[in-house]
């Protein structure tokens, strides 16, 4: 599956949402990929977890343990993918803003991909690895569906995203004035 296929899924769905928003890392953007959109339809999700997981396969080489999807945006395709790949899923979610893993253990060593949702600046996947390396995990790569810095965002480990789609993302005190001009949003879970 290619970027503009995943692209069509997204704008089939009613996911490719325009106006001031805030990220998840405090970065401004015109464009928001509400991905709960897409993942609200089985059969969108299951075409591109499925393609997700064959890339993950040709990609990551060596056993995978676990899938981890970073909650709330992770945890569909995380479950999805890991269907395709034959494996458990589980997620870490926020305690007191930072990522845990609440309701699960995992051995030591165990050999884990994490999958989001989406990648803007790669902090929320990098918060995921500090938690899952304390916990003595090895994280072998991460995937998402999209990749929005278009592989410019270090992970710190391998990244395999099905798509890569660059879209403008500005600090708070550099918008743009058409930008500035809208009453910003900010729809995901983190609070900031
Ligand atoms: O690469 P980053 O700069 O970290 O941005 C991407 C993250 O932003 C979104 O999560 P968000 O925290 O907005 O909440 P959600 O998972 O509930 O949607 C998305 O699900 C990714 O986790
Ligand atoms: O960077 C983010 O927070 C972000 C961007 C985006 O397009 N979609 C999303 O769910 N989060
Ligand atoms: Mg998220």
């Amino acid at each position: 599956m290619n970027t503009e296929q995943v692209l069509d899924i997204f704008r089939e769905a009613g996911a490719v949402l325009e106006g001031h928003f805030i990220l998840t890392s405090g970065l401004r953007s015109p464009v928001f990929l509400q991905k709960a959109r897409v993942f609200m339809h089985a059969d969108k999700t299951e075409k591109l977890c499925r393609a997700l997981a064959e890339k993950i396969r040709a990609e990551v080489p060596g056993k995978i343990d676990y899938v981890v999807g970073p909650a709330i945006g992770g945890l569909i395709p995380a479950y999805e993918t890991s269907r395709h790949l034959g494996v458990p899923a589980i997620w870490v979610e926020r305690e007191g803003g930072v990522f845990r893993l609440r309701r699960f253990e995992i051995p030591k060593g165990a050999r884990v991909v994490i999958v989001e949702d989406i990648v803007t600046t790669g902090l929320s996947i990098r918060e995921t690895i500090e938690c899952l390396r304390e916990l003595g995990a090895e994280v072998a790569a991460a995937a998402c569906i999209i990749d929005r810095s278009a592989g410019k965002s270090d992970v710190g480990v391998p990244l395999v995203a099905l798509a890569e789609y660059e879209v403008p993302a500005y600090p708070a005190d550099a918008l743009p004035p058409e930008l500035a001009a809208i009453p910003a949003v900010k729809p995901g879970s983190r609070n900031i």
